[in-house]
């Protein structure tokens, strides 16, 4: 780069302007981004370093100075007396201790500042003016001076005080501007859009679109239909309190009925402040709302005043981002995999795209009818979603991008693996194989036979599989059982160790609980709980497969669609011949009670338990059985319905939020006295 900018310079930073500010339209106007967050971000993390490599480039209209934008002219403005604004962002933990010395260097301090740190909700800014305790005013944020007044829309949410009482030892000021972010839980948003795609209707990106479109509204009983919540998290002006700092206004506001974030810190240093962004990031795949980041906060009002701001941001405020969820990129094809149950899968092959340091390049489409919902063509520009352990899904097509040139899916009318003919059932979203020996089914039959809830064979992974299916070394699973080390050895991949070790896995794996064995079968609707629910009311297999549909559908929280699976697959003879044979190759069933030992009473009865962190005397799954079979069940987040988190080796975020929420925490010796005494 020179003293001055060349053409190319000039020319670049134009279009960068251009684009932002065509984005910020659809993004803050439209509520319908045409592009992902993570894509905005680089867009204009790379106009600010032209501007700041280039001072002259700068123009006060540029959106690196701008917040938001204009309100709509279909509402009524109001002038915020104090301006919101935007936040300076950071893309990293480092980013933490590096806005902490800008702000010591500004205050020029060497003693470390306190910060507050607070989870960024994504969702919509909005301003809550109250006058003597009573709500007058809400607005959005608009582009930071004049905001869209949506009053009427923002009284329809539940969590938002109309009257501030005297409560808690505080009473309502005589003036009070309350900040806070109004957004919608990840599943609410979901049955949104669910609903939305069965009615035509166009989906929402993300929660954040959701909120802004539901609160954006002429008729405010369209907001009261929404499911909205809110954050408060900040404090325009205030008459009356005295607060000094931004914690003691949290709490103040908290006091007064509003609703704060239970995940807030207050009062860390620099490191601390490091520590809990790697600590909220392990958490918010736990988490009911969608986070992108974290906000820290210099928490005394006397600093901040000293820090001021720019046009655009506080100097006393950074927002961490957090690794993307979304990114946008291209359908290049739409194939079609067959699954266990013959169910033909569309899945879109995709421009591989790091999406939160992961290469994605496939998104399932679930079935026919939602690729023609979402109207999903190849070649289309999508919006992908990734989070945490969740299969990669499409979000939605980006219809601005459309060329006309985009080819319609077809779901085809015969299996592409064996060419048996696909039906669908009437009543069924899902086009299936009709071949009972498809490979496709067998491979997936095995592998979920062969998978952790069920044999928890180690070594029999996919590959293997592939190939011993593909040279008809297998042609059922009983087949596993009779695999020897020779037959082993001469795959791909194998040598004689490693097939050694697979036949010694799968002999250990002969035993096996009566739940276990029953989820293995793969019969349709019946899952690992519901294995469990049936292994609690029979005892062996024929017990089992003699068990009428009404006897079944009797079973407390079974259903009348898993029993009729049932009785369905025990009315097979192959899958009678299947079990049978299993049997005569030294499967041995072992009842529940036989495995548990003395346990007949059930200490856990009605108890919920959250399993976090690894134990050293049993697996995850040992653990799972354990607590059943003391009569409790285990689940997968902690709530305020936790009864007992186990927190075993390097547990993370569970375990925080236990302690955020009161629940009773024990380690491992505590859970073995708990599942032999009970709480
Ligand atoms: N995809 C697109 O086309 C597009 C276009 C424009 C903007 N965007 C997104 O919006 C961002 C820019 O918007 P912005 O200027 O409003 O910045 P921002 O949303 O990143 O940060 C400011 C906002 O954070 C929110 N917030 C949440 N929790 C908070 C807390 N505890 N304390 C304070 N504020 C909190 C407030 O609403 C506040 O207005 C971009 O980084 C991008 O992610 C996307
Ligand atoms: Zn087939």
């Amino acid at each position: 780069m020179g003293p001055t900018p060349d053409d190319t310079v000039r020319k670049r930073a134009r279009q960068l302007r251009e684009q932002l500010r065509h984005h910020n339209y659809r993004y803050f106007v439209l509520d319908d981004p045409e592009i992902s967050d993570a894509r905005y971000d680089r867009l204009m993390q790379e106009l600010l370093e032209i501007e700041s490599n280039w001072p002259e480039l700068a123009a006060p209209d540029s959106p690196t100075v701008r917040v938001g934008s204009a309100p709509l002219e279909k509402f009524e403005t109001i002038a915020h007396s104090v301006a919101m604004l935007s936040l300076d962002k950071g893309f990293s933990a480092d980013d933490i201790p590096a806005f902490d010395q800008r702000v010591r260097r500004a205050l020029k301090t060497d003693a470390p500042v306190r910060y507050t740190v607070e989870p960024k909700v994504d969702g919509v800014a909005v301003e809550l003016v109250y006058r003597s305790g009573v709500l007058q005013t809400a607005s959005t944020r608009g582009d930071g001076y004049t905001g869209e007044l949506i009053t009427p829309n923002v009284r329809t949410i539940a969590q938002v005080p109309l009257r501030l009482e005297e409560k808690n030892g505080v009473s309502a000021p005589s003036l009070l501007e309350v900040r806070g972010e109004v957004y919608m839980e990840t599943a609410d948003f979901k049955a949104l859009n669910q609903w939305r795609l069965e009615n035509d209707l166009s989906l929402f990106a993300n929660p954040r679109n959701a909120s802004a479109g539901s609160l954006r509204q002429l008729d405010s009983k369209v907001t009261a239909k929404r499911p909205l919540k809110i954050f408060v998290y900040g404090i325009g002006r205030v008459q009356g309190p005295e607060l000094t700092g931004h914690c003691q206004a949290l709490e103040f506001l908290e006091k007064l009925g509003f609703s704060v974030n239970p995940l807030v810190r207050c009062g860390l240093d620099a490191d601390q402040a490091v520590g809990f962004f790697h600590e909220l990031d392990a958490m918010r795949a736990d988490l009911s709302y969608e986070i992108d980041g974290l906000v820290v906060k210099v928490d005394s009002y006397a600093l901040q005043q000293q820090l001021g701001t720019t046009s655009r941001s506080p100097r006393w405020a950074v927002a961490i981002k957090f690794a993307a969820l979304q990114e946008q990129t291209r359908v290049v094809d739409i194939i079609v995999q067959v699954g266990r149950t013959g169910a033909l899968t569309p899945v879109a092959v995709l421009d591989p795209v790091s999406i939160g340091g992961v290469t994605v390049s496939r998104a399932t489409l679930h079935n026919e009818d939602e690729v023609a919902k979402k109207d999903v063509r190849i070649g289309d520009r999508v919006l992908v979603q990734r989070a945490g352990d969740v299969i990669p899904e499409i979000v939605k097509v980006i219809d601005s991008w459309r060329t006309g040139e985009e080819k319609s899916f077809e779901m085809p009318e015969s299996c592409p693996v064996c060419g048996a003919r696909a039906v669908r059932l009437e009543d069924e979203a899902a086009t299936r194989c009709i071949n009972r020996n498809c490979p496709a089914q067998l491979k997936g039959n095995i592998r979920h036979f062969a998978a952790k809830g069920a044999f928890d064979i180690d070594g029999l992974g996919k590959k293997l599989i592939d190939q011993l299916v593909d040279r008809q070394l297998i042609a059922s699973i009983a087949d596993i059982f009779r695999l020897d080390v020779k037959t082993l050895e001469a795959l791909d991949r194998m040598g004689p160790k490693s097939a050694q070790n697979l036949v010694d896995a799968i002999a250990q794996s002969r035993q096996i609980v009566f739940s276990r064995f029953v989820y293995a079968l793969g019969i349709r609707h019946v899952g690992e709980h519901g294995a469990r629910l049936l292994a609690a009311r029979y005892e062996t297999i024929e017990e089992l497969a003699f068990a009428d549909s009404r006897e079944l559908e009797a079973i407390d929280g079974l259903g009348p669609v898993a029993a009729a699976s049932i009785t369905e697959f025990f009315s097979r003879a192959e899958n009678l011949e299947i079990i049978r044979t299993l049997q005569d190759l030294g499967v041995e069933i072992v009842s529940e009670k036989q495995d548990a030992g003395k346990t007949a009473d059930r200490p856990l009865e009605g108890k919920t338990v959250v399993l976090t962190g690894t134990l050293s005397s049993m697996t995850r799954n040992q653990a799972r059985e354990r607590i059943e079979s003391a009569g409790g069940r285990v689940s997968g987040s902690v709530s305020s319905k936790t009864d007992f988190v186990v927190a075993g080796e390097a547990s993370g975020s569970k375990l925080e939020k236990a302690r955020q929420l009161g629940v009773t925490v024990v380690d491992e010796s505590g859970f073995q006295a708990l599942i032999r005494d009970g709480g």
